[in-house]
Protein backbone atom coordinates (compact mmCIF):
# COMPACT_ATOMS: atom_id res chain seq x y z
CA UNK A 1 0.00 0.00 0.00
CA UNK A 2 1.71 3.41 -0.88
CA UNK A 3 0.96 6.11 1.25
CA UNK A 4 2.31 9.33 0.68
CA UNK A 5 5.00 10.39 2.84
CA UNK A 6 4.80 13.79 5.00
CA UNK A 7 7.23 16.43 4.49
CA UNK A 8 9.80 14.56 5.69
CA UNK A 9 13.80 16.22 4.81
CA UNK A 10 16.82 14.98 4.32
CA UNK A 11 15.67 11.60 1.46
CA UNK A 12 17.79 9.04 0.05
CA UNK A 13 17.49 6.79 -2.18
CA UNK A 14 18.66 2.86 -1.54
CA UNK A 15 18.27 -0.02 -2.54
CA UNK A 16 19.17 -3.70 -1.02
CA UNK A 17 21.65 -6.18 -2.81
CA UNK A 18 22.27 -9.26 -2.02
CA UNK A 19 20.34 -8.42 2.06
CA UNK A 20 23.02 -5.05 1.77
CA UNK A 21 21.84 -1.73 1.68
CA UNK A 22 23.59 -0.05 -0.84
CA UNK A 23 23.03 3.60 -2.88
CA UNK A 24 20.88 2.81 -5.52
CA UNK A 25 21.31 3.42 -9.41
CA UNK A 26 18.09 3.46 -11.35
CA UNK A 27 16.27 -0.38 -10.14
CA UNK A 28 13.49 -1.59 -11.20
CA UNK A 29 13.68 -3.62 -7.82
CA UNK A 30 10.68 -3.87 -5.76
CA UNK A 31 11.09 -4.27 -2.36
CA UNK A 32 8.92 -6.34 0.42
CA UNK A 33 7.53 -4.28 2.97
CA UNK A 34 10.43 -6.35 5.44
CA UNK A 35 13.30 -5.20 3.26
CA UNK A 36 11.82 -1.87 3.62
CA UNK A 37 11.87 -2.24 8.05
CA UNK A 38 15.76 -3.28 7.39
CA UNK A 39 16.72 -0.42 5.89
CA UNK A 40 15.01 1.89 8.10
CA UNK A 41 16.48 -0.17 10.96
CA UNK A 42 20.22 -0.69 9.35
CA UNK A 43 20.05 3.43 8.85
CA UNK A 44 19.19 3.95 12.40
CA UNK A 45 22.17 1.61 13.74
CA UNK A 46 24.32 4.02 11.84
CA UNK A 47 23.62 6.65 14.87
CA UNK A 48 25.13 4.45 17.64
CA UNK A 49 28.19 4.93 18.65
CA UNK A 50 30.99 2.50 20.66
CA UNK A 51 30.18 2.97 24.62
CA UNK A 52 26.46 3.84 24.11
CA UNK A 53 23.59 2.48 26.20
CA UNK A 54 20.98 1.28 23.60
CA UNK A 55 17.33 0.74 24.62
CA UNK A 56 16.42 -2.77 22.59
CA UNK A 57 13.05 -1.95 20.63
CA UNK A 58 10.77 -4.51 20.35
CA UNK A 59 8.87 -5.90 17.05
CA UNK A 60 9.59 -7.04 13.53
CA UNK A 61 11.02 -3.80 12.27
CA UNK A 62 13.29 -3.29 15.95
CA UNK A 63 14.77 -7.19 15.64
CA UNK A 64 16.26 -5.95 12.20
CA UNK A 65 18.20 -2.90 14.76
CA UNK A 66 19.11 -5.57 17.09
CA UNK A 67 20.47 -8.31 14.48
CA UNK A 68 22.77 -5.29 12.70
CA UNK A 69 23.76 -4.17 16.31
CA UNK A 70 25.10 -7.46 17.29
CA UNK A 71 26.56 -7.48 13.56
CA UNK A 72 28.32 -4.73 14.28
CA UNK A 73 29.90 -5.90 17.75
CA UNK A 74 30.95 -9.11 16.28
CA UNK A 75 32.94 -7.20 13.65
CA UNK A 76 34.95 -5.26 16.55
CA UNK A 77 33.19 -1.86 14.26
CA UNK A 78 31.36 -1.25 17.54
CA UNK A 79 32.39 -1.95 21.55
CA UNK A 80 31.18 -1.26 24.98
CA UNK A 81 27.75 -1.29 24.17
CA UNK A 82 25.14 -2.25 26.93
CA UNK A 83 21.89 -2.59 26.17
CA UNK A 84 18.19 -2.10 27.36
CA UNK A 85 15.52 -4.72 25.89
CA UNK A 86 12.10 -3.66 25.49
CA UNK A 87 10.33 -6.78 25.89
CA UNK A 88 11.13 -10.72 26.92
CA UNK A 89 11.06 -11.00 23.50
CA UNK A 90 13.57 -8.32 22.96
CA UNK A 91 15.93 -9.74 25.72
CA UNK A 92 15.95 -13.74 24.53
CA UNK A 93 16.73 -11.98 21.11
CA UNK A 94 19.59 -10.07 22.52
CA UNK A 95 21.03 -12.97 24.81
CA UNK A 96 21.31 -15.10 21.71
CA UNK A 97 23.41 -12.58 20.09
CA UNK A 98 25.55 -11.92 22.94
CA UNK A 99 25.07 -8.18 23.37
CA UNK A 100 25.38 -7.13 26.51
CA UNK A 101 22.29 -6.08 28.96
CA UNK A 102 21.60 -4.11 31.65
CA UNK A 103 18.37 -2.58 33.06
CA UNK A 104 17.26 0.79 33.92
CA UNK A 105 17.85 0.25 37.58
CA UNK A 106 21.39 0.22 36.77
CA UNK A 107 21.40 2.74 34.13
CA UNK A 108 18.59 5.09 34.18
CA UNK A 109 20.00 7.64 31.56
CA UNK A 110 19.90 5.52 28.06
CA UNK A 111 21.83 7.41 25.09
CA UNK A 112 19.98 6.05 22.30
CA UNK A 113 16.41 4.12 21.37
CA UNK A 114 15.79 2.55 18.28
CA UNK A 115 12.28 1.37 17.80
CA UNK A 116 9.39 0.39 15.61
CA UNK A 117 5.48 1.66 15.54
CA UNK A 118 2.07 1.39 14.86
CA UNK A 119 1.31 4.52 13.19
CA UNK A 120 3.41 8.07 12.94
CA UNK A 121 1.79 11.45 12.07
CA UNK A 122 3.32 14.31 11.02
CA UNK A 123 4.38 15.53 14.43
CA UNK A 124 6.18 12.22 14.91
CA UNK A 125 3.36 11.62 17.46
CA UNK A 126 3.43 7.56 17.84
CA UNK A 127 0.99 4.71 18.25
CA UNK A 128 3.10 1.83 19.96
CA UNK A 129 1.88 -1.72 21.44
CA UNK A 130 0.22 -3.86 19.35
CA UNK A 131 2.79 -6.34 20.24
CA UNK A 132 2.02 -5.87 23.43
CA UNK A 133 5.51 -4.12 24.99
CA UNK A 134 3.99 -0.75 25.25
CA UNK A 135 5.02 -0.43 28.99
CA UNK A 136 8.62 -1.53 29.25
CA UNK A 137 9.04 0.55 25.68
CA UNK A 138 7.47 3.72 27.39
CA UNK A 139 9.67 3.37 30.46
CA UNK A 140 12.53 2.86 28.16
CA UNK A 141 11.87 5.33 25.65
CA UNK A 142 11.09 8.27 28.00
CA UNK A 143 14.98 7.58 29.64
CA UNK A 144 16.31 8.51 26.31
CA UNK A 145 18.53 11.18 24.82
CA UNK A 146 17.66 10.06 21.66
CA UNK A 147 14.68 7.83 20.25
CA UNK A 148 14.96 6.85 16.48
CA UNK A 149 11.23 5.42 15.08
CA UNK A 150 11.77 3.13 12.44
CA UNK A 151 9.24 2.35 9.97
CA UNK A 152 8.20 1.36 6.73
CA UNK A 153 6.01 4.02 5.16
CA UNK A 154 2.75 1.81 5.48
CA UNK A 155 2.80 3.33 9.15
CA UNK A 156 2.29 6.92 8.19
CA UNK A 157 -1.12 8.56 8.91
CA UNK A 158 -2.68 11.85 9.21
CA UNK A 159 -3.83 11.61 12.70
CA UNK A 160 -2.78 8.68 15.03
CA UNK A 161 -5.54 6.82 16.57
CA UNK A 162 -7.47 6.88 13.38
CA UNK A 163 -6.35 3.66 11.68
CA UNK A 164 -6.20 0.19 13.83
CA UNK A 165 -6.13 -0.30 17.50
CA UNK A 166 -4.91 2.06 20.26
CA UNK A 167 -3.63 -0.16 22.87
CA UNK A 168 -3.96 0.35 26.42
CA UNK A 169 -2.55 -2.02 29.12
CA UNK A 170 -4.71 -2.75 32.52
CA UNK A 171 -4.34 -4.36 35.66
CA UNK A 172 -6.45 -7.43 34.99
CA UNK A 173 -8.34 -7.21 38.54
CA UNK A 174 -11.89 -6.16 36.91
CA UNK A 175 -11.07 -5.50 33.51
CA UNK A 176 -14.66 -5.60 32.24
CA UNK A 177 -14.85 -2.40 34.12
CA UNK A 178 -12.20 -0.75 32.95
CA UNK A 179 -12.82 -1.73 29.23
CA UNK A 180 -16.34 -0.43 29.91
CA UNK A 181 -15.03 2.76 31.37
CA UNK A 182 -12.39 3.06 28.20
CA UNK A 183 -15.40 2.49 25.67
CA UNK A 184 -17.32 4.91 28.29
CA UNK A 185 -14.67 7.84 28.34
CA UNK A 186 -14.38 8.12 23.92
CA UNK A 187 -18.12 7.71 23.41
CA UNK A 188 -17.90 10.84 21.49
CA UNK A 189 -15.51 8.70 19.17
CA UNK A 190 -17.43 5.89 18.49
CA UNK A 191 -15.33 4.06 20.43
CA UNK A 192 -15.25 0.06 20.85
CA UNK A 193 -12.90 -1.27 23.55
CA UNK A 194 -11.84 -5.12 23.41
CA UNK A 195 -10.13 -7.25 25.13
CA UNK A 196 -6.75 -8.52 23.29
CA UNK A 197 -6.72 -12.41 23.10
CA UNK A 198 -3.80 -14.44 21.93
CA UNK A 199 -4.11 -14.57 17.94
CA UNK A 200 -7.52 -13.55 18.50
CA UNK A 201 -8.66 -17.09 20.22
CA UNK A 202 -9.96 -17.74 23.43
CA UNK A 203 -6.91 -17.33 25.55
CA UNK A 204 -6.39 -13.70 27.20
CA UNK A 205 -3.24 -11.74 26.28
CA UNK A 206 -0.97 -11.64 28.85
CA UNK A 207 2.00 -8.42 28.65
CA UNK A 208 5.25 -8.96 29.90
CA UNK A 209 4.33 -7.85 33.16
CA UNK A 210 1.36 -9.89 33.84
CA UNK A 211 -1.61 -7.19 32.33
CA UNK A 212 -4.22 -7.34 30.14
CA UNK A 213 -4.40 -4.78 27.23
CA UNK A 214 -7.66 -3.48 26.07
CA UNK A 215 -7.49 -2.46 22.49
CA UNK A 216 -9.36 0.85 21.31
CA UNK A 217 -11.00 1.21 18.28
CA UNK A 218 -12.20 4.52 17.05
CA UNK A 219 -14.77 5.76 14.26
CA UNK A 220 -14.23 9.22 15.05
CA UNK A 221 -10.90 11.52 15.38
CA UNK A 222 -10.47 11.46 19.24
CA UNK A 223 -9.42 14.73 19.26
CA UNK A 224 -6.49 16.84 21.58
CA UNK A 225 -3.96 13.79 21.56
CA UNK A 226 -2.95 15.16 25.20
CA UNK A 227 -6.36 15.57 26.72
CA UNK A 228 -7.20 11.82 25.33
CA UNK A 229 -3.22 10.90 27.23
CA UNK A 230 -4.63 12.59 30.45
CA UNK A 231 -8.25 11.11 30.47
CA UNK A 232 -6.79 7.58 30.03
CA UNK A 233 -3.72 7.64 32.60
CA UNK A 234 -6.38 8.71 35.38
CA UNK A 235 -8.66 5.83 35.34
CA UNK A 236 -7.71 3.52 38.09
CA UNK A 237 -7.11 0.49 36.39
CA UNK A 238 -5.18 1.46 33.65
CA UNK A 239 -1.18 0.88 33.69
CA UNK A 240 -0.17 2.77 30.31
CA UNK A 241 -1.54 2.80 26.83
CA UNK A 242 0.34 3.29 23.57
CA UNK A 243 0.50 6.84 22.65
CA UNK A 244 3.90 8.30 22.58
CA UNK A 245 3.31 11.97 22.25
CA UNK A 246 6.50 14.04 22.01
CA UNK A 247 8.79 11.69 22.25
CA UNK A 248 10.60 10.73 19.26
CA UNK A 249 13.21 12.75 18.44
CA UNK A 250 13.52 10.92 14.76
CA UNK A 251 12.12 9.25 12.17
CA UNK A 252 13.20 7.23 9.80
CA UNK A 253 10.82 6.36 6.86
CA UNK A 254 11.79 3.53 4.34
CA UNK A 255 9.57 3.83 1.40
CA UNK A 256 9.38 2.81 -2.50
CA UNK A 257 11.38 6.62 -3.25
CA UNK A 258 13.93 5.85 -0.31
CA UNK A 259 14.60 6.74 3.14
CA UNK A 260 13.24 10.22 4.45
CA UNK A 261 14.77 11.17 8.30
CA UNK A 262 12.42 13.63 10.63
CA UNK A 263 14.67 15.14 13.29
CA UNK A 264 12.11 17.00 15.51
O1 LIG B 1 4.41 -3.68 21.14
C1 LIG B 1 5.01 -3.59 20.09
C2 LIG B 1 5.82 -2.44 19.69
O2 LIG B 1 5.27 -1.22 20.09
C3 LIG B 1 6.26 -2.40 18.24
O3 LIG B 1 7.31 -1.48 18.16
C4 LIG B 1 5.21 -1.96 17.27
O4 LIG B 1 4.07 -2.76 17.42
C5 LIG B 1 5.71 -2.05 15.82
O5 LIG B 1 6.00 -3.37 15.51
P1 LIG B 1 6.42 -3.83 14.06
O6 LIG B 1 7.76 -3.24 13.77
O7 LIG B 1 6.45 -5.34 14.14
O8 LIG B 1 5.36 -3.35 13.12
Amino acid sequence: MAIPCPPFIGSEKLSIESGAMSPSSPSPLILTQDELKKIAAYKAVEFVQSGMVLGLGTGSTAKHAVDRIADLLHQGKLKNIIGIPTSTKTHQQAVSLGIPLSDLDSHPVVDLAIDGADEVDSNLNLVKGRGGSLLREKMIESACKKFIVIVDQSKLVAHVGASGAMPVEVVPFCWKFSQDRLQNLFDYAGCVAKLRTDNGGEKIFVTDNGNYIVDLFFKKDIGDLKVASDAILRLAGVVEHGMFLDMATTVIVAGELGITIKDK
